[in-house]
């Protein structure tokens, strides 16, 4: 899979140092977490009404603004998208679907 969001996590850390006026999201960090978390909030209010319309497009757009401003959330409390990814990979470990789906690979 793409590893946009280890690239984008990148740019989102080197927009810490940078000036507010320059950059949305440092913008962001400087309003601080609570704006942050209104964003978030507003974002996945956005997701759930486009797939409520069930258009593909808004859906697509919407869920992205929504994993971007997650992506900012994480940035601002010391967290990266791996520490995420980690525990979605230990929790499908866990359910044994990584072992059934290797299995089935190999058929
Ligand atoms: N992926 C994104 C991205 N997705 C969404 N947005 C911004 O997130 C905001 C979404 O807010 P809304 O949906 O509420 O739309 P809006 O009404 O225009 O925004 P508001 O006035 O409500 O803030 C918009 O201003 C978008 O421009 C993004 N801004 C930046 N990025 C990436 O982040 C990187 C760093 O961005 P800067 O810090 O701006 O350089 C860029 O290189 C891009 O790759």
């Amino acid at each position: 899979m793409s590893d946009v969001l280890k690239k984008l996590a990148a740019v989102l850390e080197a927009r810490k140092g940078a000036d507010p006026q320059s950059s949305y999201v440092a913008g962001l960090y400087a309003k601080g977490l609570d704006a942050i978390l209104k964003k978030v909030g507003e974002e996945a209010t956005e997701t759930v009404l486009a797939a409520k319309s069930g258009e593909r497009a808004k859906i697509i757009h919407e869920t992205a603004d929504l994993w971007f401003h997650t992506l900012i959330m994480l940035a601002q409390t010391g967290l990266k998208p791996d520490d995420i990814l980690t525990e979605l990979d230990r929790r499908f470990g866990v359910s044994g679907l990584d072992e059934k789906a290797s299995r089935q690979g190999h058929k």
